[in-house]
């Protein structure tokens, strides 16, 4: 955050916001010891990040799941969509009430396409019939569930991959994958994992994102009875916005403490069985959250 900060090219970008970006940054977290990187310079609210994990690995596309959790961080686009395209305008509490208390209302304007866990569990695929047309496979490619089981049965394969960026269908998303492949290498018995990430916000999701790449690193491991290794994250489009500066100064100004650890509660008969219960994060003791605006 600093380097970006201070020596960050000045850009326009796509929301109007403007940022300080620098192209190309590596970090390496090690998992090995059972921490887990959530940032302490503010204190970051880890379970509605678990929620959004769980919510990828279900494959859903639609916000309604995670507004019923309280978890907010996605209803800012289709709300956007809603006020610009249907002729009314409601506030960001009157439009959740509406997903949650009308199926319909949900299905209309609180699908976001083919996201993260659209593609992660059903990349479309076609075959084709005899009249040599085409049809679409109910359920698709499950990358993960293909993931789980390359882990397994091909240890050292180099290709334990799993990505949300379908080219194809990118027009139809409300937003492209930000952290969109996830790559995996198993060696002596410890998984490590690379997450490619193409645009970063470092002052709000950023946090999220390295956490939920760590958990599902874990839950991997621990599905396929292997230890952690590293978490290496590589960023692309680096940025802090420019409306952050109050947030960027305040955790620049505190002296990080060490990560907290994360332990399961049980081990889930599957990797798509885990509930918020299982994660038990102790030692987490941070400095105060800082608010900040997210950029449309
Ligand atoms: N500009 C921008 N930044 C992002 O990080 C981001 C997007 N857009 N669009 C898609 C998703 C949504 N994500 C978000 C959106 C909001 C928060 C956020 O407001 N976090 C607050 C409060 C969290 C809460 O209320 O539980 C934080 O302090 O971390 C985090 C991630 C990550 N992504
Ligand atoms: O998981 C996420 C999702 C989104 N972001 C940030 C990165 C950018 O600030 C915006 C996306 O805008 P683009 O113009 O599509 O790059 O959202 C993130 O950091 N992590």
């Amino acid at each position: 955050m600093r380097r970006v900060w201070t020596s960050g090219a000045e850009r326009d970008d796509r929301t109007g916001t403007g940022t300080r970006a620098l192209f190309g940054e590596t970090m390496r977290f090690d998992l090995s010891d059972g921490s887990i990187p959530i940032l302490t310079t503010k204190r970051v609210f880890w379970k509605p990040a678990a929620r959004e994990l769980l919510w990828f690995l279900s494959g859903d596309r639609n916000i309604r799941r995670l507004v019923e959790q309280g978890v907010h961080i996605w209803t800012d686009w289709p709300l956007a969509k809603f006020n610009a395209t249907s002729g009314e305008t409601l506030d960001r509490d009157a439009f959740e009430a509406r997903i949650v208390d009308d199926a319909d209302f949900a299905a209309r304007w609180g699908d976001l396409g083919p996201v993260y866990g659209a593609q992660w569990r059903h990349w479309p695929r076609y075959t084709a019939t005899n009249d040599g047309l085409y049809q679409r496979d109910p359920s698709g490619i499950d990358q993960i569930a293909e993931l789980v089981h390359g882990l397994r049965h091909n240890p050292s394969s180099r290709r334990h991959i799993f990505t949300g960026w379908n080219v194809a269908e990118l027009i139809d998303m409300a937003l492209p994958p930000c952290h969109m492949t996830y790559q995996y290498f198993i060696s002596d018995n410890r998984l490590s994992s690379i997450l490619y990430q193409r645009s970063c916000d470092l002052g709000l999701g950023f946090a999220f994102n390295i956490f939920e790449a760590s958990l599902l690193l874990r839950m991997l491991a621990q599905q396929c009875d292997l230890l952690p290794g590293e978490i290496i994250w590589m960023g692309a489009d680096c940025h802090l916005y420019r409306n952050h500066a109050h947030l960027v100064e305040t955790q620049l100004a505190r002296t990080p403490r060490p990560f907290p650890r994360l332990d399961f509660a049980r081990r889930p008969a599957d990797i798509f069985g885990y509930a918020i219960e299982d994660f038990l994060v102790t030692g987490y003791d941070p400095h105060p959250a800082i608010a900040a605006p997210v950029a449309v």
